[in-house]
């Protein structure tokens, strides 16, 4: 085995990790300074090098700098953001329309990351049976850029209190590409330590033992090494 076959070197390993843990979803800290178009295409690139079905790459990129589109976004967002926010009553209510929940002009820069639902032909290898998996591998593309971003010191916001409809009009997009993320992208005053839902007091982290089952839903885990390391080890 070459040596680079290997696990990463601890530095490698630590920085990933780091990456993973403090990625955060940015709205409220943006700078308004230009991202070099260098990062950019570093950030675009790591999101190409993302896993797809059948190789599918059903992902393009739209970087919108324009106002105008910006401002066109941000009338749809505030439309269903009002919708959005009569889900909730009383106390509940007050908190959500206190929440920022986008930075479409704070941020020098947006992107649209779509799925091209066409893409590769009608029989793409591993997508036979779950249609979906075109929208899984976009997903995918958006957390290496994440991921790439926050390595880079660049804040990224995912707005999905949009519709989908109006978004794909305004942008121009044909029938078949799907807009699945929609992003603010900016240089930032700083990376919160902790999502900015929790600070806020609208829902916590929850506790991993919680989630993980042993061989089937609901099971608990046998007694033993992985029960123990999961009550104890911290991300
Ligand atoms: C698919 C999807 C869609 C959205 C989000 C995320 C994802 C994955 N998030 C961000 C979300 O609130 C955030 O990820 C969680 O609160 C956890 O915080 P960190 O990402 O760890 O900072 C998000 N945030 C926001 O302010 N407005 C939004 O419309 C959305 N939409």
């Amino acid at each position: 085995m070459n040596t680079s076959d290997k696990g990463f070197s601890e530095a490698e390993r630590n920085g990933l990790y780091r990456a993973i843990r403090e990625r955060r979803d940015v709205r409220s800290q943006f700078l308004s300074d230009p991202i070099p178009p260098e990062v950019l295409v570093r950030l675009l690139q790591a999101a190409h090098h993302a896993p797809s079905v059948g190789f599918m790459q059903p992902w393009d990129f739209i970087v919108i700098d324009s106002l105008e589109v910006r401002q066109a976004v941000r009338v749809i967002f505030e439309q269903e953001n009002q919708k959005a926010a009569e889900n909730y009553a009383g106390e509940r209510a007050d908190l959500y329309r206190h929440l920022k929940l986008e930075g479409i002009l704070e941020s020098p820069t947006n992107l649209c990351i779509t799925c091209d639902r066409r893409r590769g032909g009608p029989h793409v290898l591993g997508r036979n049976t779950i249609l979906e998996t075109d929208l899984f591998s976009v997903c995918l593309a958006v957390q290496n850029l994440w991921l790439a971003a926050r390595a880079e010191g660049i804040g990224v916001g995912w707005v999905s209190i949009l519709d989908q409809e109006r978004l794909a009009e305004t942008l121009e997009l044909p029938d078949e590409v799907y807009p699945v993320a929609y992003l603010c992208l900016g240089y930032v005053s700083e990376f919160l330590p902790r999502p900015e839902l929790e600070a806020k007091g609208w829902r916590s982290r929850l506790p991993i033992h919680e989630l993980v089952h042993g061989n089937g839903w609901g099971q608990p885990l046998e007694d033993g090494p992985l029960k123990i390391a999961l009550h104890e080890q911290e991300m």
